[in-house]
């Protein structure tokens, strides 16, 4: 399998169920005239087996009858599976341009919803096109083909029966409209429903500690209950359109009984034919069902299949993988913000950034501090590019990022955020996930990095050892025990620039020790952004970026910051709590 899905081969397999359909469908429609032979044999010579030929007619039409069902089974199977194929496909390419999109996107798109997308609207657009447009297929074809028959056997017959196709149509277009309109409004509420549900089971805690299940399962049954008003009217316009087809097919047969009925008392027809014609009408009759039933699915899977071609033509406005790269001997990690101003473009009417200059040296440590919300972890965004500013640059080596490949350059930047976030896999694994190719990482190379990163000892002590899978977002771990696997994996990833996000909260004095010295050797030899919470880490800095307004307000070592009488970094040490340890 290939990363776009592709790797599964169609091969032969449609030519083949279409083949299939065309053997069978001419089998099922070839079976009503011979059927009328044998009832002119019946009855014309009623007492015996007319010279053999009832019962070769009999046995060689068993024959065929069998060739036709197997026929059909093979249809089946092969539409079904090939109907898999196309949804697999499909899920693949979504999540591929889903996860090439910029950060932006995901702040205006929701997970659930995305993944209602992906699990629902794939699965009904898969079933449209294949078991269905199968389906339909075989309908049209049977349709066309009984009709000529009912021609060939009786045109008198089959012009007046067909002098009703047309305002049936009619009706047929407006139901079409109407329920591919309808099945687009289910889908976005079904989306909603989703995304409130992924939300409340991901953030179960913060749900149990307020006591909010109650209140949640109410918001979710108002949501379904809109996504069940919207099938009650789409079952309310199915049974109406179907009652109507249905009772428009028996209208058609009594019609056809009465007038070929009077054709048979003027002997221009014989009984033979009749029933020929009568078997066709019913074969027309039950493929025009089919044709409104594969019509109804077709425009359900159209109008879900709207959403997913948008997401699936969106181009990301950031660029994913491409750009200059630069030459890894002489990379250095040189990092500057030349008054870069910036806003997310969620709001953009709240600046966040108003001439914003630092330049980080290659290898040095730079502490940045300043109030909550001041846009400390935004400068972290920026830097991974995972957003542009509005205005001004960002180098890196002198070289603005914007030139530069963001998979190149995000691949030299490792970071470390205040809560980690693992993967719900063993910890060999997301240790793992820290190289550019995790299935070629050692087991040694895992234990290596967790013995720097203070983890092994930790690790070591589980049943399961490096096995261990740590649960969703790693919620079987401490805080502490997250940073040091997280630290592993940075370490394994072996980035010229760190971005650090000291934890806010204090751990308790051993693991607080075990992470700082972790940190520790984690930064040796890098260019170093750390978002600092500790009074040490500032103290141990080369320098600390004082981030207020908008902008960098002051720029030295701590002393140099303390000494300044109305220092804005003096107040903020006194108003701020940084953690003494
Ligand atoms: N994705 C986003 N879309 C819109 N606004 C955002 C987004 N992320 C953050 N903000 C806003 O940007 C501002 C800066 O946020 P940021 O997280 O960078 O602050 P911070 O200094 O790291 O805060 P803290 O110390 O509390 O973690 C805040 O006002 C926040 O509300």
């Amino acid at each position: 399998m290939t990363r776009d899905g592709h790797g599964d081969r169609e091969g032969p397999v449609v030519p083949a169920a279409v083949g299939f359909l065309a053997v069978s469908s001419v089998i099922t429609m070839s079976a009503p005239f011979f059927l009328g032979r044998v009832i002119d044999i019946i009855y014309t010579h009623p007492a015996v087996d007319s010279g053999g030929d009832l019962t070769r007619l009999c046995l060689g039409l068993s024959g065929v009858f069998l060739c036709g069902a197997a026929a059909n089974a093979m249809r089946v199977y092969l539409m079904q599976t090939s109907g898999q194929r196309i949804v697999n496909r499909l899920r693949t390419s979504l999540l591929s341009s889903v996860l090439r999109q910029e950060v932006a996107f995901f702040d205006k798109n929701h997970t659930g919803e995305l993944i209602n997308r992906l699990s629902s609207d794939t699965a009904l657009l898969g079933r449209s096109v294949t078991e269905n447009l199968s389906d339909g297929l075989r309908a049209g074809a049977q349709a066309a083909v009984g009709v000529g028959m009912m021609f060939f056997v009786s045109p008198n017959l089959a012009t007046f029966v067909l002098s009703v196709v047309p305002p049936l149509s009619i009706v047929a277009v407006i139901y079409g409209r109407y329920l591919r309109k309808l099945t687009k409004v289910t889908q976005d509420s079904l989306a909603q429903a989703t995304q409130l549900a992924e939300e409340r089971i991901g953030n179960i805690r913060t749900v149990r500690a307020f006591g909010k299940e109650m209140a949640e399962i109410d918001k979710y049954a108002s949501k379904v209950d809109r996504v069940m008003q919207l099938a009650r009217s789409e079952a309310l316009a199915r049974a109406c359109f179907f009652g109507a087809t249905g009772l428009c097919g028996n209208l058609i047969v009594l019609s056809v009984l009465y007038k070929g009925g009077q054709l048979m008392g003027s002997a221009h027809m014989t009984v033979g034919e009749l029933s020929s014609f009568l078997m066709y009408a019913f074969w027309v009759g039950v493929s025009v069902g089919g044709l409104s039933s594969f019509y109804s699915e077709l425009v359900r899977g159209l109008g879900a299949g709207e959403r997913l071609w948008e997401l699936l033509e969106r181009k990301p406005a950031l660029p994913f993988n491409e750009g200059v790269v630069l030459d890894d001997k002489s990379f250095q990690g040189a990092l500057e913000f030349k008054r870069v101003h910036f806003s997310y473009p969620a709001r953009p009417e709240v600046p966040i950034f108003q001439d914003f200059s630092l330049s980080i040296p290659p290898g040095s440590i730079t502490a940045l501090v300043g109030p909550s919300g001041s846009g400390k972890s935004t400068v972290v965004s920026l830097l991974l590019r995972l957003y542009d500013p509005v205005s001004g640059t960002i180098s890196l080596d002198g070289r603005d990022i914007r030139q530069l490949n963001p998979t190149w350059l995000r691949s030299k930047i490792g970071t470390v955020s205040q809560e980690p976030i693992l993967f719900s896999c063993s910890i060999a694994e997301n240790i793992a996930y820290g190289a550019d190719n995790p299935s070629a990482v050692t087991a040694e190379q895992v234990q290596r990095v967790a013995e720097v990163a203070n983890a092994a000892a930790f690790v070591r002590d589980f049943p399961q050892g490096f096995n261990t899978v740590v649960g969703e977002k790693g919620v079987l771990l401490s805080g502490g025990q997250k940073q040091r696997i997280a630290i592993a994996r940075a370490l394994l990833k072996n980035p010229k620039i760190l971005l650090l996000d000291e934890a806010t909260s204090a751990l308790d004095a051993e693991n607080e020790h075990l992470v700082q010295e972790a940190l520790d050797r984690l930064m040796e030899g890098r260019t170093v952004l750390i978002i600092a919470h500790r009074l040490s880490t500032i103290k141990n800095a080369n320098r600390v970026a004082v981030l207020d307004q908008g902008k960098i307000t002051e720029y030295g070592k701590h002393e140099e910051l303390l000494s300044k009488p109305d220092g804005i970094y003096r107040k903020l040490m006194n108003k701020q709590s940084f953690i003494s340890a």
